[in-house]
C-alpha cells in the first residue's frame, strides 16, 4: 500500500504496467482523478481495501463511467507475506459477488491449498499467492489446484 498513489501512475505506466490498483483508504479525496489518470495511461484500474474497511466504501468506485474494473479484498493486513488468512473477510467477497456477478474480485494474503476453497466459493476469481507457491516443492501443482478451485466455483471446469 502506498499513501500517494497518484504519484506512481505515470512511472508505472512508463514501466509497462497493464493494471494499477490503489487502496480506497489512500484515495478518499481523489479516486476519480486517479481512475481517469490510470485509464489515460492505458492501464486497468483496480481498488483494494484493508480487512477492516467496510465493502460499502468501494461501491461509489464501481458506478458510472469512471469506475474501477477490479476490487481487491485484502485477506491479511497489507505489509508482508506469510500471514494467516482472515476468513472474516469472506463476507465482503460474497456480498460483492452477489451485487456484481461479472466483476473481477481479487484476494490477497494467506491463500493456498487450505484456504482457496473458501475464497473461491465466496466468489473470488483472481488469487494472489506468495508463500504457498514459492515455498512449495511443486509450485505448478499448487497453482493448478487453486485454478481448479476457482474454475469449479465459477462453473467453468
Ligand atoms: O504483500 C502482501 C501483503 O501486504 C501480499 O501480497 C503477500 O505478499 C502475499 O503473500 P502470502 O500471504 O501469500 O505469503
Amino acid at each position: 500500500m502506498v499513501t500517494n498513489p497518484l504519484d506512481y501512475v505515470e512511472p508505472f505506466g512508463k514501466a509497462g504496467a497493464s493494471g494499477f490498483t490503489f487502496h480506497v483508504e489512500a484515495s478518499k479525496d481523489n479516486w476519480q482523478e486517479l481512475v481517469e489518470r490510470i485509464k489515460s495511461k492505458g492501464m486497468r484500474p483496480g481498488v483494494a481495501l484493508k480487512p477492516g474497511t467496510p465493502i460499502e466504501e468501494v461501491y461509489p468506485l464501481l458506478e458510472g463511467e469512471n469506475s474501477v474494473e477490479m476490487v481487491l479484498v485484502m485477506t491479511v493486513e497489507p505489509g508482508f507475506g506469510g500471514q494467516k488468512f482472515m476468513p472474516e473477510t469472506m463476507d465482503k467477497v460474497s456480498v460483492l459477488r452477489k451485487k456484481y456477478p461479472s466483476l473481477d474480485i481479487e484476494v490477497d494474503g494467506g491463500l493456498g491449498p487450505s484456504t482457496i476453497d473458501v475464497a473461491a466459493s465466496a466468489g473470488a476469481n483472481c488469487i494472489v499467492a506468495g508463500s504457498s507457491v514459492f515455498g512449495a516443492s511443486e509450485p505448478a501443482q499448487v497453482i493448478s489446484l487453486m485454478r481448479h478451485s476457482v474454475e469449479k466455483a465459477q462453473n467453468i471446469s
